[in-house]
């Protein structure tokens, strides 16, 4: 039954080319529609074209196997072969998105072929193949052997982009967590594949009182790598003798990397994870000193809307969306600064710090789009929102326009 879920009459799909492009949507119907013209970039000159995706009731599996596939087909596909990521989605109804791709094979191989044979075999994978006649083109499941299975044609016709960009449908609880429990659940699920959750969870069991009273001032600093947090962060904590917090919090470091390696699903609940530890911290220590904090709740929801969401700026949910409401179980700060400065000269900084990056970091380097789109969810967060810093100048003139900041907002 599963195994037709995807690409359903009636559906929106849509086929994501690169990120420069916008996507192109269409829907399937049982009777046969002329194809659009627009849509031979889809087809192009190919004659062997599949999509596949992943069909299982249990999110954890379904999350690893299809990162799993995206790692087989980029590493294992030739030149010959383009991969495009495809969903199909039920128009602005949140949670409707099935995530997959879609093949376009030029070669004369059976390389593709081959390899989507080997993945099909996982009862996990569904994989439909693409024919063309005349002005007609249509869908049906594919099979190796006598390469249709099912003899149901789902002919395919073009369609407006829907309202919302798919990519943002499913965004509440799988990226982005707005409540401990949530993202809690998601590291439960994962005790047995990933038993390093169990301490993680432990971690989070141990320090959980976020209860706060009238302490002292709480500041976040935010901002992309190499704005200068680090050092505006440290000069705080001197300059107003105050405690200097990060998030994900220290007893979490040994766990980073492994989470990072996941996919979102799971990455984004670790780090969700370690704000509800900061905000322990942050409860203590706010008796008795302002707290400083090294990124919080905006790093972690920014960076996981702006990966999720594909393409261009415009496709990221719109402003006012309640994907940008702070979470309400998580402790509230007195102040969020982020911090900009120009493209140009944060390379500058990044190359003169020439230290490792993570993965995410290296890709804000490269993907333009990626940064701009990190850069404005930042600033579409509510409830907190987050003051604008310009920290071009120099780390002195940061600091002194930061503790004019600090002054009038929170008297101190
Ligand atoms: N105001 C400034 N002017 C010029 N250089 C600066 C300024 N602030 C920081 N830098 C330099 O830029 C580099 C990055 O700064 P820093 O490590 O503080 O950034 P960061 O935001 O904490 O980065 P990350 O998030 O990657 O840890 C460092 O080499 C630092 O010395
Ligand atoms: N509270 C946080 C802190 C960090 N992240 C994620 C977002 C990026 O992938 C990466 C940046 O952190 P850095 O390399 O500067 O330590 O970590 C998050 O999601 N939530």
């Amino acid at each position: 039954m599963l195994r037709r879920a995807m690409f359903r009459c009636g559906q929106l799909c849509s086929v994501e080319f690169d990120l420069r492009a916008e996507p192109l949507y269409f829907t399937l119907s049982s009777s046969p529609q002329v194809l659009h013209h627009a849509h031979q970039q889809l087809f192009g000159d190919c004659g062997k074209l599949f999509s596949l995706h992943v069909q299982c009731a249990n999110r954890i599996e379904k999350a690893q196997t299809h990162a799993e596939i995206k790692h087989k087909l980029s590493s294992t596909l030739s030149r010959d072969c383009d991969v495009f990521e495809a969903s199909s989605f039920i128009p602005d109804v949140a949670n409707s998105v099935v995530k997959g791709f879609f093949i376009r094979d030029k070669s004369t191989t059976t390389l593709s072929e081959d390899l989507l044979n080997t993945l099909r075999q996982s009862e996990r994978v569904c994989v439909f193949s693409y024919k063309r006649e005349g002005q007609y083109c249509w869908q049906e499941l594919w099979s190796p052997v006598n390469q249709v299975e099912g003899s149901e044609r789902q002919y395919i016709t073009p369609a407006a982009a829907a309202e919302h960009h798919p990519s943002t449908l499913n965004i509440r609880n799988s990226d982005v967590f707005y409540s401990m429990d949530e993202a809690y659940k998601v590291l439960q699920e994962c005790t047995d594949i990933i038993p390093e959750s169990k301490e993680v969870l432990k971690l989070v069991d141990e320090q959980l009182e976020t209860s706060r009273g009238d302490g002292f001032p709480v500041i976040v600093i935010e901002g992309l790598d190499a704005t200068g947090k680090t050092t505006l962060t440290e000069a705080l904590r001197e300059s107003l003798n105050a405690t200097l917090l990060k998030s994900p919090p220290q007893c979490l470091a040994p766990f980073r990397q492994r989470f990072d390696s996941e996919p979102p699903l799971i990455r984004r609940a670790f780090y969700a994870l370690g704000n509800y530890i900061t905000a322990a911290h942050i409860g203590k220590e706010s008796l008795r000193a302002p707290v400083i904090v090294d990124r919080y709740w905006h790093s972690t929801a920014a960076y996981a809307i702006a990966t999720a969401v594909g393409g261009r700026v415009e496709n990221l949910p719109r402003p006012g969306s309640e994907l940008y409401q702070w979470p309400e179980d998580l402790l509230q700060p007195n102040l969020v600064l982020l911090l900009t400065v120009n493209p140009e000269e944060r390379l500058r900084r990044l190359r003169d710090r020439g230290q490792d990056k993570t993965v995410e970091e290296a890709e804000l380097e490269i993907n333009q789009f990626f940064r701009l789109k990190v850069e404005e969810a930042y600033k579409r967060i509510q409830n907190p929102a987050c003051i604008i810093v310009d920290a071009s100048p120099s780390p002195q003139e940061v600091l002194q326009q930061v503790q004019h900041l600090i002054r009038n907002k929170c008297h101190l």
